[in-house]
């Protein structure tokens, strides 16, 4: 990635806003693009790569809690991850409004000049396990980003670090104990507290409640609702969990093969998904009214993932589609995000969209 101009506003001609649903993003994230180098031989060369998200279109607007759903290894984690930088994009925008309200484009940003957003978008990590080291305590995890920040030291730092564990639950009077020390909700509640310890606006949850007991998730996610309320959060929530994600999430995009193939409000999605791969996702998650579609109809998606490094022609998802039209669906052309005016329900074309009833979307082409 090269460093350019850093106030992107206007000039490169992108205008993060430009879609009436998505008023104010606070990112919008443009043709990103991770692809990942499979290497082979002797002499490991590169002989493909892993398309794990291939070119995506997603608006995240200020407060909102954004769901990011699909079957694992569709790329969920790598979308997250690379919108914090934690994993370098190969391509696109990753536009970023500051809090002085100018546009800047962090996947152009060398080391340096990212560091300071870095502080501002910050992802908790699944594992509470593996993710906290359990040669560090809770003092020494929780002011880590402090200190290599280099903005607070001393007996600020220990102040920081107090008041952030009294935040998500924890006594102050555990700084000195180690991880082992703690339960998995507990130590979600330390890897919570890491990440909001720099004051970010943007948190990107990469499953945040899986690994839980189920006991303990109500009481993670009412956390982390009641923490955006009070410190005016934006969440991008990676999840495969779909019940979680219509319990915390205002808006759902869903991923296919490292593409969005559908994002709308979290009750639209639910009660009236749009494309076949919702649609069958969906049917998986137990529905209370009889009514919505779907309901009490199970669709058994055949076969695995196709393999991302080498996806099949035409539709990604006709391999595996109930309704897939055999020379249709195969050598269609990729199809492009449709929306219908008005509602932000977004949901790459079906060629058998209207005689499934999944249709009612308009022609206006845009991204999510
Ligand atoms: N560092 C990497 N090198 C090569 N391939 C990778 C790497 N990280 C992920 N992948 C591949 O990229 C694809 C997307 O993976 P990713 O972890 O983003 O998916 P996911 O939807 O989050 O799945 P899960 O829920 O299992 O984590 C998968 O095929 C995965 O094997």
């Amino acid at each position: 990635m090269t460093t350019m101009n850093h106030d992107i506003s206007g000039a490169s001609g992108v205008e993060a806003g430009a879609d009436e649903e998505t008023a104010t993003p606070i990112l919008d994230v443009r043709g990103l693009t991770v692809h990942f180098p499979i290497k082979k031989g002797f002499l490991s060369r590169t002989v493909g790569h892993v398309r794990a998200v291939d070119g995506i279109d997603l608006s995240v607007r200020a407060g909102e809690t954004l769901g990011i759903v699909g079957e694992s290894g569709c790329g969920k984690t790598t979308l997250g991850r690379s919108v914090a930088r934690v994993i370098e994009p190969t391509a696109g925008q990753i536009v970023y409004r500051d809090t002085a309200g100018r546009n800047v484009d962090l996947a152009e940003l060398n080391a340096r000049r990212l560091r300071p957003y870095q502080r501002q978008i910050r992802v908790v990590f699944q594992d509470p396990f593996s993710s906290l080291n359990p040669r560090m305590t809770l003092r020494q995890i929780v002011g880590e980003p402090l200190r290599t920040s280099g903005t607070v030291t001393g007996s600020e730092l220990d102040d920081r670090v107090a008041s952030m564990l009294e935040r998500v639950g924890l006594s102050p009077k555990y700084m000195n104990r180690y991880p082992h020390a703690f339960s998995g909700g507990e130590r979600q509640r330390v890897n919570i507290a890491r990440a909001l310890v720099l004051g970010p606006r943007v948190v990107i949850a990469d499953e945040p409640v899986s690994a839980l007991d189920v006991s303990v998730r109500a009481q993670i996610l009412n956390l982390l609702r009641d923490l955006q309320e009070e410190l005016k959060l934006t969440y991008l929530f990676v999840s495969h969990d779909l019940s979680v994600v219509e319990n915390i999430c205002d808006r759902v995009a869903v991923m296919y093969l490292g593409k969005i193939v559908e994002v709308a409000g979290t009750a639209d999605l639910y009660a009236q998904p749009r494309h076949p791969y919702t649609e069958a996702l969906l049917s998986a998650v137990p529905r209370p009214d009889p009514r919505l579609r779907g309901a009490g109809r199970r669709i058994r998606l055949a076969d695995d993932l196709p393999d991302p490094a080498n996806p099949p022609p035409g539709c990604y998802f006709h391999t595996r589609c109930p309704y897939a039209v055999p020379g249709v669906c195969d050598v269609a052309e990729r199809a492009p995000l449709l929306t219908s005016s008005g509602s932000g329900h977004r949901v790459a074309a079906c060629v058998r969209s209207d005689e499934l009833g999944l249709a009612g979307v308009g022609s206006e082409v845009g991204g999510p």
